[in-house]
């Protein structure tokens, strides 16, 4: 495909250095294949000049730029990364689509791994059509060429990774971003938007002169937990000496000296604090990650301030430029959206919808929906615990077992147990979560805590039945538990028992009806903080005017 173009439609390439031309009159073509881009110029002498560019790293963003017409060139244009995992991809993809309604042109990065699982699971054309809505892709740096495994199961193997590897593919992808937006392809990058535990960021962001926020993809008492993890080595707290210390009473420590913990023993600190492993991986990780975060860097918390007021002011003396913008479930939802862009999901895996359908015929209220995310697994002894702790309570249920859930091995449930929930439960792989949150049908959760769940929970006002597994569970089912008492926590070592009384007292006894209660009223906080006028709203705004729009 041939495009004649003159210069007041396109600008002068800058490859063309020599000879000079008139770079105010010039004319010439632009030819463009399949991964490349290729000029030829003619100068005031009617000499040829030729060059070829790569214009685009991928299949999704030539697409996409080859629809973008140059007028659209003025707009901000933000790159945003996640932590390549799906809890972290959502809100970050929320966040994108916020930014986008706004006004700014996006490309939101993916590692090639997951945006072949997002191609996947969505279908191969469920991107097309967006003509600044644009996608890349950089390698994770661990896939093996032909490999079936899902690494992003593998967190330490990530971490270690993005440490390691992320920094050159990223910074040589806002290159070629940069070579695209100077042949009028794409706007100019002017801001990034990255994930916390990403901070190669932070280098490429000085080195592009552009200004980085941090997104903190969990709630702001992780942040804050985090962010002791020295302390708690110094005070030689962890690594614990033994792993019989999991067990004998130590994890009743009480933590009484971060200013903003409230109550706070070590069981319920962001679990890698567990480890007896000096060298342990994610600790390490975490550390290094809070010490390259400076303190004039701006962080954006995906929670809202009367959910975690004392934490938030504590973060505030550390990081005065914070913006709490959540819970962005509830924030998205209230911002006027066009279908195409609504359409526009980030789940890695395939939903079962026939589970909405399924819900339709149940009373209001009246099902348990169980899911414990993309990451947590479980023994066979703990998943039957739970299934027949679920199939005893009687109650309806909608159980979510991902094909990987169970450690070492697919999930085959036997015929007793099939034969006992078959008129109340259905069991899928995926599904739609915030859909099925928000379904009238829905009275109660099961979950493991993770903050996505929990904030889509609180957006839906429904009560919860906590399982902390790893990483910020255990501290968010804290606050779920006692702070707001929207939750009842299921002991570690599951049993059925405990499982079907607890269900019970969530889905009709008094304590539950008083949780729904509670969460019905933060439900209301949250939308109060997400409306025109909320603080989360305002904040929104005020990020992008006093950061993102701010000219290094
Ligand atoms: O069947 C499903 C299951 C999950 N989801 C979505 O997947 C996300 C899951 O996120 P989350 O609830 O936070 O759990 P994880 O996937 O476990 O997320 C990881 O990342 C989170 C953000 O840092 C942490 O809070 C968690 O502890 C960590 O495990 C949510 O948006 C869900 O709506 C679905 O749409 N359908």
């Amino acid at each position: 495909m041939g495009l004649r173009f003159q210069s007041r439609l396109m600008p002068y390439p800058q490859e063309f250095d020599s000879p000079k031309a008139n770079r105010k009159e010039w004319s010439g073509r632009c030819t463009r294949s399949k991964r490349r881009t290729r000029y030829e110029l003619l100068n005031h002498h009617g000499q040829l000049h030729t060059k070829s560019l790569v214009s685009c790293t991928h299949n999704i963003h030539r697409k996409s730029s080859k629809m973008s017409t140059f007028s659209d060139n003025k707009k901000p244009h933000a790159v945003l990364i996640p932590y390549p995992a799906q809890g972290h991809i959502n809100p970050l993809f929320k966040l994108a689509k916020l930014l986008h309604l706004k006004g700014f042109h996006i490309t939101f990065i993916n590692t090639e791994y997951n945006h072949k699982r997002l191609l996947k699971s969505r279908g191969s054309n469920a991107f097309d059509g967006f003509t600044d809505f644009c996608f890349e892709t950089i390698p994770d740096g661990i896939t093996p060429m032909e490999g079936d495994g899902d690494v992003t199961q593998d967190i330490p193997a990530l971490c270690l990774s993005i440490r390691k590897n992320f920094l050159r593919p990223y910074c040589e992808l806002l290159s070629r971003l940069d070579e695209s937006a100077n042949i009028g392809l794409i706007p100019h990058v002017t801001c990034l938007v990255s994930d916390y535990f990403m901070t190669f960021t932070i280098q490429a962001a000085k080195e592009f002169a552009l200004p980085n926020v941090l997104f903190f993809p969990s709630s702001a008492c992780s942040l804050l937990n985090i962010l002791h993890f020295r302390s708690f080595v110094e005070k030689g707290l962890t690594p614990l000496k033994d792993v019989s210390y999991l067990t004998n009473g130590y994890l009743e420590t009480k933590v009484d000296w971060i200013p903003g913990l409230k109550n706070f023993r070590l069981k319920d600190i962001v679990d890698i604090i567990r480890t007896t492993d000096p060298n342990d991986i994610m600790l390490e990780f975490l550390i290094d990650v809070a010490d390259k975060v400076p303190r004039d860097s701006t962080i954006v918390l995906n929670t809202f301030d009367e959910l975690e007021s004392d934490v938030i002011n504590a973060l505030l003396s550390m990081f005065p430029s914070l913006y709490t913008i959540g819970p962005l479930p509830s924030l998205l939802n209230q911002t006027p959206s066009n279908h195409q862009l609504a359409s526009l999901d980030s789940n890695l895996w395939k939903e079962d919808t026939n589970c909405l359908e399924w819900l339709e015929s149940k009373e209001p209220g009246s099902v348990v929906y169980v899911n414990f995310g993309s990451i947590t697994v479980m023994t066979l002894e703990q998943l039957l615990e739970f299934a027949w702790g679920l199939a005893n309570s009687k109650k309806p249920f909608l159980w979510i077992i991902r094909p990987d859930l169970v450690i070492g091995g697919s999930v085959v449930l036997s015929s007793e147990f099939v034969n006992e929930i078959s008129d109340r439960g259905l069991i899928a792989s995926w599904c739609p979560q915030e859909k099925v949150l928000n379904h009238p049908s829905i009275g109660g959760f099961l979950t493991h805590c993770g903050w996505n769940s929990t904030t889509e929970s609180i957006c839906a006002g429904v009560p919860m039945l906590c399982w902390p597994f790893f990483g910020d569970q255990p501290p968010n089912s804290r606050f779920i538990c006692n702070e707001w008492e929207i939750g009842i926590e299921i002991d570690t070592n599951v049993k059925r028992d405990e499982v079907e009384k607890l269900v019970n007292e969530l889905m009709v006894g008094e304590k539950g009806k008083k949780m729904r209660q509670k969460a019905m009223e933060l439900k209301k906080k949250a939308l109060e903080n997400t409306s025109p006028g909320g603080c989360s709203y305002m904040n929104l705004d005020k990020v992008i005017k006093e950061v993102l729009l701010k000219q290094n």
